[in-house]
């Protein structure tokens, strides 16, 4: 289960806790089958379910100033770890209580319509993160100003590059004003300009939030960015500590050397 509390009394010095947390995927599919199965199938209309772990029985406690990394290879378990702390996904088993509001524009842009212009997205936006319509339409524009896409907030958001689409998607999830910051893979998506202004930023709300996370595969950011460091493999939570300690034992783990690709420092 998962309890929102806005209470700090209990235990003010924590912003988020996790207990004994897993995770199943349960999805439906056709096996490629043989003409015998098929036809069985076919009768009693049945499909094979795959069960994916995608996180077994995690537990950590984050303290509030905390700015954490969550890193871990492609499969290992981070979103999904994001998405269950956001309250979009239950767990299977175990529980998280989160003291605050979190700020739910996870994958970046999800739930934006293409179709409509990045100012219309910048409101539905801020009505999906759960602004009232005044609150929205206070802050819209400065949203929009922040960033610095001009005369194509009007146009609709089909026609941006993948960078431009970020823009709208993390101006959007900053300026939230969340107790609990959630960013997936935002720095890795914009020019040096914007990455400069959006780690200007982050670093603001890392200073009003009470807690930060952040997903990132570019290894230079999570340590300069971050306080603290998860470290997940295949849905377990393998090593958590100080970033330098924590990247260091990854890259020895999948033996590979400091570059400018693992560490982004581009
Ligand atoms: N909606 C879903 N249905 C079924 N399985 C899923 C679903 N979403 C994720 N998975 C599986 O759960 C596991 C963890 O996925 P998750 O997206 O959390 O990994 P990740 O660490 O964020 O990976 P990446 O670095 O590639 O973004 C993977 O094995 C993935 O295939």
């Amino acid at each position: 289960m998962i309890s929102l509390s806005e209470s700090s009394e209990k235990r003010p010095q924590l912003a988020v806790k996790v207990d004994d947390l897993s995770i199943t995927y349960r999805t439906t599919f056709e096996r490629k089958p043989t003409l015998k199965q098929a036809l069985v199938r076919f009768g009693r209309g049945q499909r094979a379910v795959k069960e994916v772990e995608a996180l077994k029985h995690i537990s950590f406690e984050v303290k509030t100033g905390t700015a954490m990394g969550i890193i871990g290879h492609n499969g290992a378990g981070k979103s999904t770890l994001m998405r269950a702390m956001a309250g979009i996904l239950p767990p299977t088993e175990g529980k998280i209580e989160v003291w605050g509001r979190a700020s739910t524009l996870l994958a970046l842009g999800v739930g934006f319509n293409n179709n409509l212009s990045g100012r219309e997205n910048v409101i539905l936006g801020g009505l999906a993160a759960g602004l009232s319509r005044r609150e929205v339409e206070a802050r819209a524009e400065e949203i929009a100003e922040w960033t610095e896409l001009g005369d194509f907030m009007d146009l609709p958001m089909r026609t941006y590059s993948s960078g431009m689409f970020s823009r709208v998607a993390f101006s959007v999830a900053v300026h939230m004003e969340p107790d609990i910051l959630m960013i997936d893979e935002a720095l890795s998506t914009g020019d040096a300009h914007f990455r400069e202004k959006a780690n200007a930023k982050m670093e603001e709300l890392r200073n009003s939030a009470r807690a930060m996370f952040l997903v990132s595969h570019g290894l230079g950011s999570i340590k300069e960015m971050c306080n603290e460091v998860i470290w997940l493999d295949h849905g377990t939570l393998m090593m958590r500590g100080e970033p330098k300690e924590v990247v260091d034992a990854y890259m020895k783990f999948l033996k590979v050397k400091k570059s400018a690709a693992t560490m982004e420092d581009i």
